[in-house]
């Protein structure tokens, strides 16, 4: 039997977090809050954790004589009634204790290092104000299983009843850091200065003096994992940090200059970023006073003190048909999937549901091969992701694309095993393909927390939730709502009488109505927001997602948003973007090209080659993004596809009048057409051909680009049949024959073979029946047949009939 660590943690009402940290350093092995720990052993710390609350009291119980309790443990065993030791639970060896005072002793030092930086001093010690003020020392020789952590016998006694998170490596007495340190994630001061100088290794730059900030230098590349060590962080850490600013990258990828030194700032530190062979100033620009007041201020509005908890962004993935929507659906308890086209997603939804335990983003991504662009930036603006397989299907091509992305983007992942109410559903086969992905599911000894689920029953659904929660908990995940809003552009589109909107994923700050917000080269003065319901908001938290109407065009999904001063300097920073784009463009334009001789061949043929030219109009973005990928990825020597425009909104009558000028056909995905445009294009002799399907899209674009070849002729055989006699005629032979395949048809075309020899090809000009002309003699009858002028027949000739088809050409 056993229990649950998250179970377990609201029994000895202990965040999961500082549990999993405490059995850890129990040597129990367990990975996530989701793991188990056998019965006795539970039992054993719901006793050290709950006893002093139960038995109120006694007041000698704060004098030190209450101490010894390791002592207890280790030396009377045997006194120790009949509770036996737990498995997992050890005695201290002396090597242990060793390491526990070496690590208590660097541990020590952290804490005076973070002491003599500014820092909010929690608390003194004397005057703690715990909620159960006269609870015993929790060291009492009691005769429990498990040896209470660390010796800390001469506190007082704790305030608390679950340990903070700073408690949890084995230390010396640390009365002043454990009574301030708030246990979970809730709104409240910030983690105790000792939690974070302790994340810093060696490494890290040393805290500066009071109000000093401390510089360090760089060369690039900058690469994430290096950069973190310089700054102190775990790698992980600081991805979050960069993905909190819109920067996604792993471990082993680069950063700007300009994000490392903006991540710097933030905390307190000065970033030189040295070139090569530069010297100490000229060529790199040193931040001015004033930058390094801007990275202050951004720094205060990150500042610990004023994050708060945001709920998790969660995207779910998967390959095409496994259940994703209907999972998200039954989640939501609305039905999505019968409003869609085909019954599959085909652009990026994001809702929010809220629970008992708070609030969950999702992301819904389509499973489609042509939408790994979309997939791809789902997975980089989540902080969970949940890998949807199908029990009956098990891992497909588009699970281990998601799962890379997972991979790539270090969000943590979850996996749901849909369909298990379905007929073939097997769930070992799924765990064994994890384990083989080095993904192993936790209850075959992985670390991947898997929860079975029927998205069509409702099974699981609640487990799948609680898991997300728990992840989410252990992630530690906040925001500063104050800040100034920036976050994700979702997805983009065109609406009509609502103009450009998009759907947002506000990461960083409250995005309010009136806002002025600049997204690459466009911009918005926020006109109204919608929640996934579609219900007006005035204002959007972090980790909210939200369509925003007010842009000036269609911003590109994946890209990010901030929040500027005003509508006038949105504006003018979109318009020096543009600019910067425009320039960059014709800049490449204007190198100069070497041309080889190949080349000047390859281009003459390619003026020869043949070009179908395309306007594409798509619902949103993200379509047009996919459909530009599979036109794209079409081979053919013999006709290449030009996209003359690819835009999102409808069909206009511009875009006919576009076709028209340069010969192209119009292709409308999931998009309407304008009223009048049908007419015009009749007019003009532009085709507009609409679609809702991506790949009945491809495959008559395939068509239209083999129309435009001359046809294939294929050769179909129509009968056969076998020379008897030779007869003459007045004016030549016939021959006379026996139908022994098919059928002979009058003027159909033949070929009289002698052996393997082809004799004569040709018409068949007479067929008779006895005396009598006939149109068409089947297998089986004889018959008189005359080739067009030919006479040279003998008996065992074969002639075969046959027509030639036309077909479409191969590309
Ligand atoms: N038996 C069974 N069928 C399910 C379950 N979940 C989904 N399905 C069915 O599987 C099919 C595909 O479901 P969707 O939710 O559209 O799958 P998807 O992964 O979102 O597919 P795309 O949108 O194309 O990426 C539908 O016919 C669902 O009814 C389940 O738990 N059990």
């Amino acid at each position: 039997m056993s229990i649950r660590i998250h179970e377990l943690a609201k029994k000895i009402d202990m965040d999961n977090k500082s549990l999993l940290a405490l059995l850890k350093e129990r040597n129990f092995d367990v990975k996530t809050a989701s793991s188990t720990i056998d019965n006795i052993s539970a039992e054993a710390l719901v006793e050290e954790f709950a006893k002093p609350a139960e038995t109120e009291a006694p007041v000698e119980a704060e004098t030190p004589k209450a101490a010894p309790a390791p002592e207890v443990v280790e030396d009377k065993p045997a006194q120790t009634s009949q509770v036996r030791l737990p498995a997992g639970v050890f005695v201290k060896s002396p090597a242990d204790i060793a390491r526990e005072k070496e690590e208590a002793a660097k541990a020590l030092e952290a804490e005076k290092a973070a002491a003599r930086a500014p820092a909010p001093v929690p608390p003194p010690p004397s005057a703690p104000v715990p909620p159960r003020p006269a609870a015993p020392a929790p060291t009492a020789p009691k005769p429990v299983s498990i040896p209470p952590p660390p010796p800390r016998a001469p506190a007082p006694p704790p305030p608390v009843s679950r340990p903070a998170p700073a408690a949890v490596p084995p230390s010396p007495p640390r009365a002043a850091s454990a009574p301030s340190a708030p246990a979970l994630p809730t709104k409240g001061p910030a983690p105790t200065p000792v939690a974070s100088s302790a994340e810093k290794p060696a490494a890290a730059p040393a805290p500066a003096a009071d109000g000093e900030i401390a510089t360090i230098q760089v060369k690039p590349p900058i690469i994430v994992r290096e950069f973190a060590q310089l700054l102190g962080l775990k790698p992980f850490k600081l991805i979050s940090e960069l993905m909190e600013q819109g920067v996604f990258a792993s471990m082993n990828q680069t950063i700007d200059e300009a994000v490392a030194i903006d991540l710097a700032a933030k905390h307190d530190i000065v970033l030189e970023v040295k070139h090569r062979g530069e010297g100490q100033t000229p060529g790199q620009q040193q931040p001015t006073k004033k930058d390094i007041a801007k990275q202050k201020e951004k720094a205060a509005e990150e500042d610990e003190a004023n994050l708060e908890p945001r709920p998790p962004v969660v995207c779910i993935l998967g390959h095409v048909d496994h259940g994703k929507t209907s999972l998200l659906d039954t989640i939501r308890k609305a039905n999505v999937v019968s409003g869609e086209a085909g019954g599959i997603t085909q652009h990026i939804g994001a809702y929010q549901v809220s629970n008992d335990n708070g609030k969950i983003s999702f992301l819904d991504t389509p499973g489609h091969a042509a939408f790994n662009k979309m997939r791809a930036r789902g997975a980089q603006v989540t902080d969970i992701a949940i890998l949807v397989i199908a029990a009956d299907d098990g891992f497909k091509p588009q699970t281990d694309e998601a799962l890379k992305y997972i991979k790539d983007a270090g969000v943590a992942l979850i996996v749901a095993i849909n369909k298990m109410d379905a007929k073939g559903a097997n769930i070992d086969q799924v765990k064994t393909q994890m384990q083989q992905r080095d993904i192993a599911s936790e209850d075959w000894g992985g670390e991947t927390i898997t929860v079975p689920v029927s998205a069509l029953k409702g099974d699981g659904i609640d487990t799948l939730l609680e898991m997300i929660q728990l992840q989410a908990e252990v992630l530690e995940l906040r925001a500063n709502p104050q800040a100034k809003a920036s976050g994700v552009i979702i997805e983009s589109q065109l609406e009509v009488g609502r103009g450009p909107l998009a759907t947002v994923i506000v990461q960083r700050g409250t995005l309010r109505v009136g806002d002025a917000i600049v997204c690459g080269k466009e911009w918005a003065k926020v006109r109204a927001m919608f929640d996934d319901q579609g219900k007006n908001v005035k204002e959007a938290p972090p980790s909210t997602p939200v369509r925003v109407i007010g842009w000036s065009g269609t911003p590109e999904s994946g890209s990010t948003f901030t929040t500027v001063k005003n509508a006038r300097a949105a504006e003018d920073m979109a318009e020096e973007e543009a600019d910067k784009q425009k320039g960059q463009v014709t800049s490449k334009a204007a190198e100069p090209k070497e041309v080889s001789v190949e080349a000047l061949f390859a281009n003459i043929a390619a003026t020869q080659a043949k070009t179908l030219k395309l306007v594409i109009k798509s619902d949103v973005y993200g379509s047009a993004e996919a459909v530009r990928g599979m036109l794209e990825a079409i081979q053919s020597e013999k006709v290449s596809v030009e996209i003359v425009a690819n835009e999102v909104g409808l069909v206009t009558k511009n875009d006919v009048q576009r076709a028209s000028a340069a010969g192209a056909t119009i292709l409308a995905f999931n998009t309407k057409l304008e009223n009048g445009v049908t007419p015009q294009a009749k007019h003009h002799g532009v085709r507009i051909e609409s679609f809702k399907i991506i790949y009945e899209l491809v495959d008559a674009t395939r068509d239209m680009m083999a129309d435009m070849l001359d046809p294939d002729l294929k050769e179909v055989k129509l009968g056969a049949v076998e020379v008897r006699e030779v007869f003459p005629l007045a004016k030549g032979f016939v021959a006379g024959c026996l139908v022994t395949e098919g059928k002979i048809i009058r003027n159909a075309m033949a070929r009289l073979r002698r052996g393997k020899e082809t004799v004569h090809e040709g018409k068949v000009q007479t067929l008779k029946r006895f005396k009598d002309d006939a149109n068409e003699i089947r297998a089986g009858l004889e018959c008189g047949i005359k080739l067009d002028d030919f006479n040279g027949y003998e008996k065992g000739d074969v002639i075969e009939t046959f027509e030639v088809q036309k077909v479409r050409a191969s590309l």
